[in-house]
């Protein structure tokens, strides 16, 4: 039986349309517009991108977008300077640093100078550290949309078999984290782990979120699971003929490979449409959400883990 599959395109529209709910509330009645800061450092040309659509989604939302362009070779003392001024800006409630940061910067020191009640990607260790305690935390958004999308799906996910393919802070680690929270049995598998076909295949759930292009063939799903598919890889699509340059075209795949894994799963987000859009819908919660609590007022219901 061919899966249902899951659209992410159309969820994160409705999840920013009742972000647009909350923030037009909040200029009604409160006389506030969430501020949304992003800080990119060098010319990366797939960052600028995922930048731009950000701050265009962040002013169609109502938010303010502040976005922050430092040269490649921006001094870590400069960029703590200006995450410094965004912490104390009370016209931004949220800060996000577009990873990954050039080399010389200290990624982990850099992340943790962000306060952590305006980190809306939630890798501050302070955040880390909540979530993993089960207490009220900014949750990362690729697997807050993930976590979003499956509740949608299966209701209750209390007792499911989850396995998180990739052990990333950024998505496998947290990913784990919320399905635990949600009373998932869970597994976090990742490149030495042995015989992984069969750990995969165990699973009613899986979140493959290892970064390699198709890495998870159908045979791997058992008949009816759930795919979520993080993976977002540009390969070479040759059927597609060439560009202007003589180079090949590309194309955007998953982690998992769709055409075999849609045949066993009872459910699956496609590349593109699948979790990409979710996350940059989950950035636009959170901020609405940091809002919320930096000024003492009530959530969104829905947007949080
Ligand atoms: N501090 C930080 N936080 C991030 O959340 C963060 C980051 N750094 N660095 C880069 C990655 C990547 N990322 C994506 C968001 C949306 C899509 C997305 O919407 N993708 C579309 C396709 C886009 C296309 O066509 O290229 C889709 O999957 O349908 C992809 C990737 C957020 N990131």
């Amino acid at each position: 039986m061919a899966a249902t599959i899951i659209d992410g395109k159309g969820f994160a529209a409705t999840v920013r349309e009742k972000v647009a709910a909350h923030v037009a509330r909040l200029k009604d009645e409160n006389g506030i517009t969430p501020g949304l800061a992003v800080v990119l450092v060098g010319e990366d040309p797939a960052s600028q991108v995922y930048v731009r659509a950000k701050g265009k989604q962040t002013t169609e939302v109502g938010m303010n977008s502040y976005e922050h362009k430092l040269e490649a070779d921006t001094s870590e003392a400069d960029l703590l300077a200006v995450i410094d001024k965004l912490n104390n800006d009370p016209t931004v409630h949220g800060i996000l640093v577009q990873l990954p940061l050039p080399k010389h910067l200290n990624e982990d020191l850099i992340i943790n100078s962000v306060a952590p009640a305006k980190d809306v990607d939630g890798f501050h260790i302070s955040n880390v550290g909540l979530l993993g305690t089960g207490q009220k935390s900014m949750v990362p958004c690729t697997p807050l949309g993930c976590l979003m999308m499956l509740r949608d799906h299966h209701g209750s996910l209390s007792g499911l078999n989850a396995v998180v393919i990739g052990r990333s802070n950024i998505v496998g680690k947290p990913m784990a984290q919320l399905l635990l929270g949600d009373s998932c049995t869970v597994t976090i598998a990742h490149s030495r782990t042995k015989d992984l076909a069969d750990v995969v295949r165990r699973a009613d759930i899986v979140v493959a979120a290892v970064g390699r292009a198709e890495m998870v063939p159908g045979d791997w799903i058992k008949q009816g699971a759930t795919v979520i598919d993080v993976g977002i890889n540009r390969i070479e699509a040759p059927e597609k003929g060439l560009k202007e340059d003589g180079s090949v075209k590309t194309r955007l795949v998953g982690d998992v490979d769709f055409v075999s894994c849609s045949e066993r799963a009872g459910a699956i987000t496609p590349v593109p449409g699948g979790v990409g859009p979710m996350t940059i819908a989950c950035l636009l919660a959170n901020t609405v959400t940091a809002c919320c609590r930096a000024n003492g007022l009530a959530e969104p219901e829905g947007l949080t883990a």
